[in-house]
């Protein structure tokens, strides 16, 4: 089993590192990024390792989901395959965007067909029938998972964006990073007040962002019924940051 797992993330389909120079620098201070030495298991050609760290969790004293383990349904368990598998096809490069950070690249996941359709059915699975009419979609990587699952649970998707990239009527709300600020907007209208919302991002780090996407949605009187995200990086503790607002992840470390 362990020798099969390795094999498969070895085998995983190796890119050129991207040349960071075509590539616009990033607000975040350093340390809102994951700088932690790979783990032991880590694979040779630097994708996840399917081994360590995995879970499939939802936490937040608020949820009124389901918890897992009454969910009866294997693709909650973390023994899921799936789950491993998506883990194996996320490439990990590091120094990037600067040096001393592990960046979680989601994009080798998204050219494995299997990985990627079974991120977006786990997420299907959770949410579908949960009376959701609203998956609000964090720029960038929000836009990659968020529209299938808004689809495939009959919701609307409504894009959070960064600033100055809407061009109706926005409101806003800012955040801070550890060193300055940021800011995520949404058009007046995309939300009417009492609808209920899913929250989706690729990754979870401080939780900043998050937290000003939760803020936007309720300062106009939307549920946020639960955020959820491929990626948790624990160390950082965003979890810490949502307080009691449910948060799902497939793989947490
Ligand atoms: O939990 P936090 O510390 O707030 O960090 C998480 C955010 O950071 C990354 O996006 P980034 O800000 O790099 O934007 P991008 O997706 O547009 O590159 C990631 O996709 C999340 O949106
Ligand atoms: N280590 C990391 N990889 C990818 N996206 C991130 N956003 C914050 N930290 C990140």
């Amino acid at each position: 089993m362990l020798q099969s797992l390795l094999l498969r993330a070895s085998n995983s389909i190796s890119l050129p590192l991207p040349n960071r120079h075509q590539l616009s620098p990033s607000p975040k201070p350093l340390s809102a990024w994951i700088d932690a030495a790979p783990s032991a298991g880590q694979s040779p050609s630097n994708y996840r390792s399917a081994l360590p760290s995995l879970r499939c969790t939802a936490a937040g004293g608020g949820s009124e989901l389901q918890p897992l383990q009454n969910q009866g349904m294997a693709a909650q368990d973390e023994k899921d395959p799936r789950i491993a598998r998506i883990s194996s096809s996320i490439r990990i490069i590091p120094d990037f965007p600067k040096k001393g950070i592990l960046f979680q690249d989601i994009t080798t996941l998204l050219l494995d067909t299997k990985a990627f359709k079974d991120t977006i059915d786990l997420f299907v699975d959770r949410y579908k029938g949960k009376n959701i009419s609203v998956v609000a979609g964090i720029e960038a990587r929000g836009f990659i998972f968020g529209p299938p699952i808004a689809l495939a649970i009959g919701a609307k998707f409504v894009p959070l964006r960064k600033p100055k990239k809407l061009p109706g009527e926005v409101i806003s709300e800012e955040y801070s990073l550890e060193y300055g600020k940021d800011v995520i907007e949404m058009h007046v209208g995309a939300v009417q007040a009492g609808e209920r919302a899913l929250v989706i991002d690729d990754l979870i780090a401080t939780g900043g962002t998050l937290c000003a996407a939760i803020r936007l949605l309720e300062r106009v009187g939307v549920h946020v019924v639960e955020c959820a995200c491929v990626i948790e990086l624990p160390e950082l503790k965003g979890r810490e940051r949502l307080e009691d607002k449910p948060l799902f992840v497939l793989i947490s470390g």
